[in-house]
């Protein structure tokens, strides 16, 4: 693991070497209709390869947490099948192969400080001991509040309280991580100074990341793919590939192979939601 502050593993895997290329999830032919009859998504099929970087893009209710929950294993599909590691579910927790979940909140007990939140998924695990006490202090390093771990979650910024939940969740050492909309209800600086440290954090440690954003320059920033949604039924339309090299940083935002994929996404969230529109007109 690399703390803050270090350079990260740039030739950590990622599609383009050697490394990447096994299936880490893997959804098949999936269709998933709610109690009320909602068809949140249709013969959806979506393959997330060993070191990628993933974003789901879409209109509102084009089913992206429907999608992001079932390959977190929460709830069943209507039809088709999800695979983890070529392998049904229950190999997720099995060493080397465990995923993590960072909701659009932080999610944190007001009650506890900091360390205890992190600590959360461990308690759970009944993981106790020296060895847990080293990987919380690791996990506190690498989102840059070492020195807040005895802090209250109120004494924290909106950023500072996403940071600990991103801790919380490397806490438990996840190969996958699912976030969804993690940084949504920030400002526009501290997103992007989280964009940078979770690019890092991903090179670092060789993260697998699905994640969802309503922003489509977040997307292309962050990510080696963008998959685009429709709505009515939530379904893919298309897949952008990102192809700039990373490290990323404040020259790609401001380059115009950035603008020029930004306008290629918007032009596929526009068909997203013209098709959206027609099919509840
Ligand atoms: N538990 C549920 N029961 C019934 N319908 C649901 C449920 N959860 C989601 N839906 C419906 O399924 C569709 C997809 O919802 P989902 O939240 O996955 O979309 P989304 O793309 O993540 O939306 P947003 O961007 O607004 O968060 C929507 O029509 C939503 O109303």
């Amino acid at each position: 693991m690399v703390a803050a502050g270090q350079d990260p593993d740039t030739t950590g895997p990622s599609p383009g070497n050697s490394r990447a290329g096994r299936p880490i999830v893997d959804v098949h032919g999936v269709d998933k209709v709610y109690n009320n009859g909602t068809v949140a998504l249709k013969d959806v099929e979506l393959t997330v390869k060993e070191g990628e970087f993933v974003s789901l893009l879409g209109p509102s209710g084009c089913g992206k947490s429907t999608l992001l929950r079932l390959m977190a294993g929460l709830g069943d599909v209507t039809r088709g099948e999800v695979k983890w590691w070529e392998q049904g579910y229950d190999v997720v927790g099995q060493k080397g192969r465990k995923l993590a979940f960072v909701f659009q909140n932080a999610t944190l007990m007001p009650w506890a400080r900091v360390r205890k939140n992190v600590r959360l998924p461990l308690d759970l695990n009944k993981e106790k001991g020296p060895e847990t006490e080293q990987r919380i202090d690791q996990a506190l390093e690498m989102v840059g509040l070492n020195k807040f771990g005895d802090a209250y979650p109120r004494e924290l910024s909106g950023g500072m309280q996403m940071r600990v939940s991103i801790a919380r969740a490397m806490v438990t050492e996840p190969n996958l991580l699912l976030m969804d909309e993690p940084f949504g209800a920030l400002d526009e600086m501290t997103r992007n100074k989280l964009n940078d440290d979770l690019l890092r954090l991903w090179k670092a440690n060789g993260w697998t990341v699905v994640f969802v954003t309503h922003s489509v320059y977040e997307a292309v920033y962050l990510s080696n793919r963008v998959v685009v949604m429709a709505a009515r039924p939530g379904r893919v339309i298309e897949e952008v590939p990102i192809e700039a090299p990373y490290p990323r940083g404040q020259d790609f935002r401001v380059s115009t192979e950035f603008a020029g994929y930004c306008r290629r996404v918007s032009e596929a969230l526009e068909v997203a939601s013209r098709q959206g529109e027609e099919a509840s007109s």
